[in-house]
């Protein structure tokens, strides 16, 4: 079979970030690496040149194409001939670096995947909007839990009717990792997250609730209308949210809630998701992400499992699946497939196809724009002792 037809050739990867003891960086490259339908070709893994320098070999990366900082490496690259150009920049740096990366390397011409949140604040999120409406560029935002199979599965279910009017979506994210007493305990990876200037507005609500809100969003299309929130800061001396509730209200009439949490001891990384629906209901949790529960009225509770080949999982689902049941498949499988929705439209924007840029596989930057109103509008609904916000971006934008 042609890779990547109808290039007929591996995919070349810039990677912004993933420097040593990094946590996201090295697996955006094994995820984009993992089908074999992409080469990490060129990078700069860290603010710091010389840092920079040391982390290539251990990325297999040739000395030629690193560099000391991604503007100098979005230069020399665009000046490449095409058949050695990198075809999309990676972005898995700290929050309040994403703007500017992603820009420019969008106004020079390079398809992006930005981790996220998207930007540091919606005005630069608007901002990022408009260059990529202005360019012809693929953009994704990796909110990767939306690559799991059995969230494909969920999302299909429903698109088809299965759960019938949606009432409600129950959505949790659960983590114990910044429970400590000190902003040292989590070590690099705490540092910029509690700091607003490098993570934003919001703490917690930013760096995982924004998941369990994208991922309410794509698996059941709701669209949300306005938000009630609660966040708390529990460690002393923290200058942003460790924890928090919102009660999302949607357009059609379903509820939701969703609680984010970094401050829950021995919690790993719950992230679980619950929908109801006037026919049935459904749960799945990312701890075990090859499962998932659906429960449909006057009938026994079912259990789908991640089992290509045995006619129980919807087309996505299938096709976002490599082994066979049983066989765990996980995080970055779920990363991977995220990455091959990409591949597939940079494909066809390399060979001069249309390529859909609102309703993708996977996030993009209009769920970037919604991710960061919901930040903004969280925190403002916090502030006032929970007073509803408006979450319908028309609305809210008035
Ligand atoms: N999708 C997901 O599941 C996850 C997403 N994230 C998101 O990914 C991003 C990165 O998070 P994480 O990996 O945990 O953060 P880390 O702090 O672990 O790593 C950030 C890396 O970026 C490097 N870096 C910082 N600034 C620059 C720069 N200007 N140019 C090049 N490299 C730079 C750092 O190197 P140095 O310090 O040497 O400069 C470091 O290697 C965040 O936006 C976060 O929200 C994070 C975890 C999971
Ligand atoms: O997006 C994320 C998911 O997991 C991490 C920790 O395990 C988070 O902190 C992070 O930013």
């Amino acid at each position: 079979m042609a890779l990547n037809p109808p290039l007929n050739r591996k995919l070349r990867m810039g990677l912004v970030g993933g420097g040593p003891g990094s946590f996201i960086g090295p697996v955006h490259g094994i995820a984009a690496e993992f089908d074999h339908r992409c080469t990490l070709t060129a990078g700069v893994f860290s603010s710091d040149p010389e840092r920079s320098k040391k982390a290539a070999p251990s990325y297999g990366v040739d000395e030629s194409r690193t560099y000391g900082n991604y503007e100098a490496m979005l230069d020399a690259e665009a000046r490449l001939p095409d058949d050695e150009r990198v075809d999309f920049i990676s972005i898995a740096t700290p929050n309040h670096t994403h703007y500017e990366i992603a820009k420019a390397a969008v106004e020079a011409g390079f398809n992006v995947v930005c981790d996220k949140p998207i930007t540091l604040d919606l005005a630069q999120a608007e901002s990022l909007l408009k260059t990529i409406e202005n360019s012809d560029v693929v953009f994704a935002l990796t909110h990767n839990y939306t690559g799991y199979p059995m969230i494909r599965q969920a999302r299909e279910m429903i698109q088809a009717g299965e759960l019938g009017k949606i009432n409600a979506i129950r959505c949790q994210y659960i983590q114990g990792w910044l429970a400590g007493t000190s902003e040292d305990d989590g070590g690099q990876l705490s540092a910029w997250r509690t700091d607003p200037a490098k993570s934003g507005a919001a703490g917690t609500f930013g760096d995982i609730a924004t998941h369990a809100f994208q991922l309410g969003r794509y698996v059941t299309g709701e669209l949300p209308e306005s938000v009630s929130c609660h966040l708390k800061t529990f460690v002393p001396g923290r200058r942003l949210d460790d924890y928090g509730t919102a009660v999302i209200r949607y357009q059609d009439g379903a509820i939701g809630v969703l609680t984010a949490s970094q401050v829950t001891h021995g919690r790993e990384n719950d992230l679980e998701l619950e929908v109801d629906g006037t026919l049935a209901s459904l749960k799945w949790r990312q701890e075990s992400p090859n499962e998932l529960v659906v429960r449909r009225a006057g009938q026994p509770h079912q259990i789908y499992t991640r089992s290509p080949g045995t006619g129980t999982m919807t087309p996505l689902a299938e096709a976002s699946s490599r082994l066979p049941a049983g066989h765990p498949e996980g995080f970055y499988d779920a990363f991977a497939n995220l990455y091959n929705a990409v591949f597939d439209d940079i494909t066809l924007r390399a060979s001069g196809a249309a390529f859909e840029r609102r309703d993708t596989v996977y996030p993009n930057v209009y769920d970037g724009v919604e991710g960061m109103l919901f930040i903004q509008q969280c925190v403002a609904s916090s502030e006032q002792d929970a007073a509803w916000m408006p979450l319908n971006y028309a609305e809210a934008r008035q």
